[in-house]
């Protein structure tokens, strides 16, 4: 477990300081060290001759940023400090009171500020409890007018440490400096135009320490490249062979959408996967072949609506041939039979788009109860709300975390930060993505990724859920990858199966 993957709750961070204090570690001397750690990134960002306005709070909070305040003044940098509060903390007073006595300017009312380059905002860190009213919500509001870079330290102040949420309102960051690990509400949607570029600043919290409080396994992670090539067992082995590699089968495809099942196969080559097999409608059979000649095309018998109406698999195959199936994307509602065949199956299973619409109207949890075999069900929020009508996803973790466990599946909720939770409500979240992924036929790509990865791990020591992590982190890094080289509006379904690669090749 590396810090980077670690997510906890305020209520956890102080509980992992509170051991720190006791172990000896004094608290004036940590806030120096966090300060000091926060100082030198400040100073490789910001010009030497640019003025600073340093934002002060009640708490420890502004401490750290009285002391960036000291730091940054020796470097040279003009600076000057705004501090509203009537009652400081105890070592925040005293920060304050040497910085005056070094004569760097202290103002207590808005309109004596001088203008600044940079803000540095240290009003409130994970010690927030309440909605902040009066005219401290002013003054907050006030800054965001300034539109001027502003840094916040640990947490854009305002922000519900743990759900993310606005309490009353709260600062715009350019960039936040999370210290020591990541607070959950950093990586909750709501949160995401507050933060900015969000980084961590590792002040050596001893892994022992966040064992205690944590546990083994942390319930909430944050998905990281050394969690991909962990599961993606790379690299491969010199005597693998392509039926060490898996066998996916994909189930997509209708006369009315050929396109999803093609970029559902181009996402499937795009995972390594040792064979690949797409059952599709007979009639769009030549259009898969002549965009995957490398897959085995099945074309199945149809409906008069040009959808799957049986899986007339090759003579000696059947469900159980194949190391893990992928199904939905572009079926439209008429394949019922075919999804409730794959649900019936023993087989490791995606389900997506129309295998998910289908599967709420067959009635999710009932339908999925008598599946012991891995499940996993990738929807978008309003995939999710027709499969889930009472659990209310705009706490995503929680809504993750209860359809998992309602239905025993590895549920991913897609979205600007995609949750995925195990049914024993272990929680990865992905830390980054891109609106330029916000398209059609994006989700198709994804579902046959992960289903080459599932195809190519199931059989290994792999936890469903990673293989479901390292699918969401390698897709939306593909395409940031792609939207860097061509504009967030370049990164059609098609473009981003080929960036898919570059990926691996960048890591
Ligand atoms: N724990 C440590 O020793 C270290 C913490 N770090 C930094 O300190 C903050 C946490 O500090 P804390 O003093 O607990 O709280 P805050 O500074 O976040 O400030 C909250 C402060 O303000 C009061 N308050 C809460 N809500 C409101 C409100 N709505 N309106 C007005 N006032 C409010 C509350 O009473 C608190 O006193 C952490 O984020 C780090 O930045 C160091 O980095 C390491 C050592
Ligand atoms: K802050």
């Amino acid at each position: 477990m590396i810090k980077e993957q670690i997510v906890v709750t305020s209520a956890q961070m102080r509980d992992i300081e509170g051991r720190i204090f006791a172990g000896g570690m004094p608290v004036a001397a940590l806030m120096e060290k966090v300060a000091g750690l926060i100082s030198n990134r400040l100073k490789s960002i910001i010009p030497k001759d640019r003025t600073i306005g340093i934002l002060v709070g009640p708490g420890h909070n502004g401490g750290d940023a009285l002391v960036v305040a000291r730091e940054l003044h020796f470097q040279g940098y003009q600076v000057w400090i705004y501090q509203p509060f009537p009652k400081l903390k105890e070592l925040t007073s005293q920060h304050l009171q040497y910085a005056q006595s070094l004569g760097i300017p202290c103002y207590q009312e808005l309109a004596e500020l001088p203008s600044c380059d940079f803000l540095i905002d240290g009003l409130f860190g994970f010690g927030l409890e309440r909605e902040i009213t009066g005219n401290i919500a002013a003054t907050i509001n006030h800054f965001n007018d300034w539109n001027c870079q502003i840094f916040s330290i640990d947490l854009p102040s305002g922000l519900h440490t743990d759900t993310g949420e606005v309490l009353g309102t709260a600062i715009r960051a350019t960039h936040t400096f999370c210290l020591g690990l990541w607070k959950q509400g950093l990586l909750q949607e709501q949160a995401l135009e507050y933060i900015g570029k969000a980084e961590l600043i590792d002040f050596d919290i001893p892994l022992a320490d966040i064992h205690v409080i944590l546990g083994e396994v942390p319930k909430i992670k944050r998905i990281t490249k050394t969690t991909v090539f962990n599961t993606l067992s790379l690299p491969l082995p010199p005597t693998t062979h392509k039926y060490k590699s898996g066998h996916l089968l994909l189930i997509c495809g209708s006369k009315r959408y050929a396109g999803g099942a093609i970029l559902t196969g181009l996402g499937a080559r795009a995972s390594g996967v040792g064979m690949l097999s797409i059952a599709v409608p007979e009639s769009i059979k030549p259009l898969l072949v002549s965009h995957l000649p490398e897959a085995l095309i099945i074309g199945c018998p149809e409906t008069e609506t040009g959808a799957i109406s049986d899986l007339q698999l090759p003579p000696k195959t059947d469900l159980s041939s194949f190391s893990a199936i992928a199904c939905g994307p572009g079926l439209t509602t008429d394949a019922t039979p075919i999804v409730e065949q794959v649900i019936n199956s023993e087989v490791p299973l995606i389900l997506d788009a129309d295998g998910l619409n289908i599967l709420a109207q067959l009635g999710t949890i009932p339908t999925l109860r008598k599946r012991q075999n891995t499940t996993i069900l990738t929807p978008h929020t309003g995939e999710f709300h027709r499969l889930f009508p009472d659990i209310n996803y705009q706490d995503r973790v929680k809504a993750v975390q209860t359809a998992a466990l309602q239905t025993g599946a590895v549920v991913l909720l897609k979205g600007a930060r995609i949750a995925i939770s195990n049914p024993e409500g272990v929680v990865w979240i992905n830390p980054e993505s891109t609106p330029a992924l916000a398209r059609g036929g994006s989700g198709d790509v994804l579902t046959g990724l992960m289903g080459g990865i599932l195809a190519r791990v199931v059989n290994k020591q792999v936890n469903i859920e990673d293989v479901v992590a390292a699918a969401s982190w390698w897709h939306s890094q593909g395409g940031i990858l792609a939207a860097k080289e061509r504009t967030e509006l370049g990164v059609d379904a098609f473009t981003l199966t080929q960036y898919l690669m570059r990926v691996l090749v960048d890591m």
